[in-house]
C-alpha cells in the first residue's frame, strides 16, 4: 500500500454505487478513486444528480456500496456487518444536514445529547460535553430552548454540536448552508474550518455554493458519478 493511503483517514477503491429502476441500471457513484488525509476540508462539487449524495451517504454508512473498497478511520465498511454499520454511523462520522434533522419536541441540550446516550454513554459525562461544546458554538443560554425557537443558524450550530458529541474522526455535512442567509452560513463554515484545523477533524462538504471556496485545502469535481 502507498504511504498516502496509509495515512488516508478516508480511502476508496473503484467504489461503485448502482441502483436498478425499471429494469434500468443507474449509476450513482462510478468507480472513485479517494484518498483523504486527516485535517482536510473537502468540498465535494457538481451538478444536481452528479452523485454528491450518494458519496456522502456511501461515507456515512448509510447506504452501502455495490463495489469496490471503502475504509474510514480503518474501518472497513464493505464487510460491516449491520450492528458494525451502527456503531460506525454513531461513533466515527458525525453528521450536518441542510435541513438540520433536530428532534422537535427534544431541547437543544437534549438533542446534542442523543447520539452519545443512543451510543450508551454515561449520562453526567455526556452533559457536560453538551453543555462544553454548546457555550464555544455560542448557545450556552439556549440549552433549553427547542428548535423550533432557535434561528435557522443557531439550529445549525445545534446539529455541528450534535454531530461532535461524539467525537467522530469525520464530519459530514450536505449542504449545510442551503437553508441559512450569508451571514450565518459564513460562520457555519468557518465553525467546519475551525475543525478541520484546530481539531484534525476530517471535513467533507457536499455544496453547490462558493461559500466555503475559501477555506477549503481540497475540491472534487464529481459528474456523473466520477471525479473529474
Ligand atoms: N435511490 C435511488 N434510486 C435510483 N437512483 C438514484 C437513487 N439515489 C440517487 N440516484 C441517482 O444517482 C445519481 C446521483 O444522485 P445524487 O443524489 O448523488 O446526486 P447529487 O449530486 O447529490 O444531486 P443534488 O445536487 O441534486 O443533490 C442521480 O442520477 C440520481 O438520480
Amino acid at each position: 500500500m502507498k504511504s498516502s493511503a496509509a495515512a488516508a483517514v478516508i480511502h476508496a477503491e473503484k467504489l461503485t454505487r448502482t441502483y436498478t429502476l425499471g429494469g434500468a441500471r443507474i449509476i450513482g457513484i462510478d468507480a472513485v478513486d479517494l484518498d483523504i488525509p486527516e485535517g482536510e476540508l473537502v468540498l465535494l462539487k457538481g451538478v444536481s444528480g452528479s452523485g454528491k449524495s450518494t458519496l456522502l451517504s456511501l461515507l456515512a454508512g448509510l447506504d452501502r456500496p455495490t463495489g469496490g473498497q471503502l475504509t474510514v478511520a480503518g474501518r472497513d465498511l464493505i464487510r460491516a456487518s449491520g450492528p458494525t454499520l451502527d456503531d460506525y454511523r454513531r461513533r466515527v462520522v458525525g453528521m450536518v444536514f441542510q435541513s438540520f434533522n433536530l428532534m422537535p419536541t427534544l431541547n437543544v441540550l437534549e438533542n446534542v445529547c442523543l447520539p452519545a446516550l443512543l451510543a450508551g454513554r454515561p449520562d453526567t459525562a455526556v452533559q457536560s460535553r453538551a453543555v462544553e461544546l454548546l457555550e464555544w458554538l455560542g448557545l450556552g443560554a439556549r440549552l433549553t430552548h427547542l428548535p423550533g425557537q432557535l434561528s435557522g443558524g443557531e439550529m445549525q450550530r445545534t446539529a455541528i454540536a450534535r454531530a461532535l458529541i461524539n467525537d467522530p474522526a469525520v464530519i459530514l455535512a450536505d449542504e449545510p448552508t442551503g437553508n441559512l442567509d450569508t451571514r450565518n452560513g459564513a460562520v457555519v463554515i468557518e465553525l467546519l474550518a475551525e475543525l478541520s484545523r484546530s481539531s484534525k477533524k476530517t471535513v467533507v462538504i457536499a455544496t453547490h455554493g462558493s461559500q466555503a471556496d475559501k477555506v477549503a485545502t481540497r475540491r472534487i469535481r464529481l459528474r456523473d458519478g466520477r471525479i473529474q
